[in-house]
């Protein structure tokens, strides 16, 4: 027999051992999955995994071997762990995560702001009919109430803006009350300056609007500096405030309709650092409602706190083909430097493709939930 023969038995009954051992040692991990589910732990542990390495490459013989045993531990402990997260996603009951709800018949239908707000305008724009008597709401909060407690059937609220971002505090929201995106709708914004009538810009003294307003006005009000911005409910709010006050030293940034509604008039017309500035609204409904139409997804997740964790999980998106649209990062109330991830992406949560992105996404985060599942608007409006 020759030497490589002799060699080759060795390796064989060494291998048998490890693969032996190995399997023990993933079914430990097994019932770690279990507990730590149970428990809601996170399955990284950083300190543990430190002292792991540590005390195994302290008994190292072979001081040559440290990078190999080293490379070892970390493969196996990488192992060890997808089947943890194993475990934690055969527990997931698709079914529940799936299920969808019909559209309300007749719904009661409610908005942010004073008539003449954008989001009233994104709510005619949106439903095929005008709503029947909706309701308005003047915080974005008292709208998610209303829809907790069953006042109202769907609220629109803005969601984003094409020249200041994301509006954080329905982002923010979203996560806290838990309820689903059932349609989204685009509007052109175009800002105004308006107040009394026959007023001169020389008497302007103050000037009231939802923070967006001011935030997408910056540059026109460089040039009035000592105007006092008076942050207020919404545009239509502030359009109100100032007809009743009939106080010429009073303004308020909103729109064209919102100085019709109100009976006000334009001081300056367009004041909107950029002429195509957009707003996406969302349609915001107790339960998700989604059907073979919808080709738009949005879902929130948190990670753990481990390095390429997000890398690993956006690359499954790019094979799956899936076209991602938006990524929006938020801190998690109370917790620090841990975020919760929104992303919007292309697709119908009944599609294989995205289908297996989900349970991916849900098997490798801390916390997940399907926002919504709906039709995606065009942008032009
Ligand atoms: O205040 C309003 O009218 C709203 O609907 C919120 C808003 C404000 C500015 C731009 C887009 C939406």
């Amino acid at each position: 027999m020759s030497d490589l023969e002799d060699y080759r038995k060795e390796l064989d009954a060494i291998d048998q051992e490890l693969v032996s051992l190995f399997e023990k040692r993933l079914a430990v991990s097994k019932k770690i999955g279990n507990y730590k589910k149970n428990q809601s732990l996170p399955i990284y542990d950083k300190e543990r995994e430190r002292q792991v390495l540590l005390q195994n490459i302290r008994q190292i013989t072979d001081k040559d071997s440290e990078v190999q045993v080293r490379h070892f531990l970390e493969t196996v402990m990488d192992l060890s762990k997808e089947v943890q997260k194993d475990v934690r996603a055969s527990t997931v009951d698709y079914d529940q995560l799936f299920a969808s709800h019909p559209p309300k018949n007749d719904p009661k239908i409610g908005y942010f702001g004073e008539t003449g707000s954008f989001c009233e305008e994104a709510m005619l724009a949106y439903f095929d009919e005008a709503p029947a008597n909706p309701s308005n709401y003047h915080t974005f909060e008292s709208l998610f109430l209303a829809i907790r407690n069953k006042e109202i059937d769907y609220g629109v609220l803005p969601i984003e803006n094409s020249s200041t971002g994301a509006i954080s505090q329905v982002y923010d929201l979203l996560a806290k009350y838990g309820f689903s995106i059932v349609g989204e709708q685009y509007i052109k914004i175009e800002q105004h300056l308006i107040g009394l009538e026959g007023t001169n810009l020389d008497e302007v003294e103050e000037v009231y609007s939802h923070p967006q307003g001011f935030q997408q006005s910056t540059e026109y009000f460089k040039n009035h500096e000592k105007w006092r911005q008076i942050p207020f409910h919404s545009t239509s709010d502030s359009a109100k405030l100032v007809k009743d006050s009939q106080d010429v030293r009073k303004s308020a940034i909103a729109s064209r309709r919102a100085a019709e509604i109100h009976g006000l008039s334009i001081l300056a017309d367009n004041i909107q650092n950029e002429s195509e500035n957009t707003t996406r609204f969302i349609i915001l409904g107790k339960d998700l409602e989604s059907n073979p139409r919808c080709n738009k997804v949005s879902v929130v997740f948190s990670l753990d706190n481990e390095a390429g964790t997000l890398f690993k999980l956006l690359r499954h998106f790019a094979e799956y083909h899936i076209n991602l649209i938006k990524i929006e990062s938020r801190p998690v109330q109370g917790e620090k430097w841990e975020y919760l991830l929104y992303l919007d992406f292309e697709g119908n949560i009944a599609e294989e493709n995205v289908n297996g992105a989900l349970r991916l996404l849900q098997k490798n985060s801390v916390y997940f939930r399907l926002l919504g599942c709906y039709i995606a608007a065009t942008k032009n409006k």
